[in-house]
């Protein structure tokens, strides 16, 4: 049985973003964070507080922060990867959600985050206890969980470690993380089988890239399985540093279209989020990389 709704969660501003070459401005983040949250997305991560020689295009977070305006009822997370990184989070402006990160390959939590996997999981129950008595919501990601660009098939028993851990140590949602976009539909049905062993379907997000151009059927194969959250990204802006030809997360627009066309709520207007897409696509000098947005009319810049 399909949900009846879907929470969409907004990854462009950091997923996206965090892979773009060159530097984009502060007020371009800040303009396309104001404008997702004007076509009615409730929550749209901001960027994250990580090492700036690791990812230098997120280095302006903590003024992305301070710039955007906040709506009543949407949430802005942020990526943390450390103590060091939740206090930066503590100290910025308004946030009440962040999002450690795993994976659930080796070589991936290496390259990543240069630690190994349980390395990683030690740091994290750390910094979920401590966000967590001052008040914030942690949600958890597990990368590589359809395959990693370095060990190819990963098995979904690893995943459902890694999702079981983040989820004992207080994460309230976990996001399944296709980062190489090689999953196909029944894999990804029998990866959520096995996670939903060790974590509640409801607690579960898809976040599924398109570089095979799987992500869309992938998500709909999950929605058959209980999943009611997918991670997007406006005009599908992303990749993956550490995967060659790795394309970003699945377009907002593509996911909404499906979701529309299928009476599906999201809560979220295609006509205001088209307007986001444009205005990051013209910023960036290229045309989006969702085919609705395309297909509706936003041209190359
Ligand atoms: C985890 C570390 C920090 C370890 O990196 P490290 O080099 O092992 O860390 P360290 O503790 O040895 O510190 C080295 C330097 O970094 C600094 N540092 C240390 N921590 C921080 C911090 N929080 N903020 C700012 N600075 C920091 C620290 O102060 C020091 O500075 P120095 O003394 O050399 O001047 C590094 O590997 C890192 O930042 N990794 C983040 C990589 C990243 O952001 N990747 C993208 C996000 S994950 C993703 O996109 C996948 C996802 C979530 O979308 C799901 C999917 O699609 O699969």
């Amino acid at each position: 049985m399909l949900p009846q709704t879907v929470k969409l969660v907004e990854v462009g501003p950091r997923d996206g973003l965090q892979n773009e070459p060159g530097t984009v401005p502060t007020a371009t983040k800040v303009a396309l964070i104001d404008r997702l949250g004007a076509a009615g997305l409730t929550v749209i991560e901001a960027g994250s507080f990580v090492s700036p020689k690791w990812v230098p295009q997120m280095a302006d977070t903590a003024a992305v922060l301070a710039a955007i305006q906040r709506r009543p009822g949407v949430s802005y997370p942020v990526l943390v990867p450390n103590m060091k990184g939740l206090e930066a989070a503590l100290a910025a402006t308004g946030v009440e959600e962040i999002a450690v990160f795993g994976a659930a390959s080796e070589s991936f939590s290496q390259r990543n985050t240069n630690c190994s996997i349980d390395d990683g999981l030690a740091r994290f129950a750390d910094v979920t206890a401590a966000a967590r008595e001052k008040g914030l919501r942690v949600r958890g990601y597990v990368s590589c969980v359809l395959g990693c660009p370095y060990e190819g098939r990963i098995a979904p028993e690893a995943v459902a470690r890694v999702a079981g851990a983040l989820v004992d140590m207080g994460c309230y949602e976990i996001s399944l993380g296709d980062t190489i976009g090689a999953g196909t539909p029944l894999a990804a049905q029998a990866m959520v089988e096995a996670v939903a062993e060790r974590v509640p379907r409801e607690r579960l997000a898809a976040h599924f890239h398109d570089t095979y151009g799987q992500a869309l059927a992938n998500i709909l194969a999950v929605m058959e399985r209980g999943v009611a959250v997918v991670d997007c990204s406006v005009a599908g802006l992303g990749g993956c540093p550490y995967a060659k030809g790795a394309s970003g997360n699945v377009a907002t627009e593509d996911v909404l279209y499906m979701l529309d066309g299928m009476g599906i709520a999201t809560g979220v207007d295609m006509s205001a989020l088209l307007d986001a897409s444009a205005m990051i696509s013209q910023a960036l000098g290229r045309s989006p990389a969702s085919r609705v947005a395309r297909a509706m009319g936003c041209a190359a810049a």
